[in-house]
């Protein structure tokens, strides 16, 4: 991963992170995925006045691309922090999303948690060890 793909990526998600709809916690979050293809895709935290079916930045990204018919990945961006603000902390992954993201991308998926100037890279199998995959379920023929 060169250092042009995760500063192009953390400024995506630092942009799009404007457009979350977050009006229940004030914390703002934005995701910006790297599909093999070479899309990328963006995605904001959605929260809802029922809370439980609020959708995390990151889902929101993997779903999206999901949809536009993408199934392998290099990496995804994320940043997060209180709505109207530049991000002061770096935002890691919740486990759901570290799970989603399982289901689609293999140990070396690349994890960067952004914030203004600055980002921290970590491995999928660092923020994810020991994890249950696809190939539990399925065996073999699993493609992960
Ligand atoms: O990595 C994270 C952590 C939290 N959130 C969202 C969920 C909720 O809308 C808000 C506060 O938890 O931030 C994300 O989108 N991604
Ligand atoms: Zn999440």
């Amino acid at each position: 991963m060169t250092n042009e793909v995760i500063k192009k990526l953390s400024e995506a998600a630092l942009n799009v992170r404007k457009k979350a709809y977050c009006p229940y916690s004030g914390f703002a979050v934005g995701a910006a995925l790297l599909a093999k293809s070479g899309e990328i895709y963006t995605g904001v935290n959605i929260e809802n006045a029922a809370f439980t079916p609020t959708n995390c930045a990151e889902r929101t990204a993997f779903f999206t691309a999901i949809a536009k018919g993408e199934r392998d990945f290099v990496a995804v961006a994320i940043a997060g922090g209180k709505a109207g603000e530049e991000p002061e902390d770096f935002c890691a992954p919740c486990g759901v999303c570290r799970q989603v993201m399982r289901e689609f991308c293999g140990d070396a998926f690349v994890i960067i948690l952004a914030k203004p100037g600055e980002e921290k890279v970590y491995t999928l199998k660092d923020l994810l060890p020991q994890s249950f995959s696809p190939r539990d379920v399925l065996g073999e023929k699993a493609k992960r």
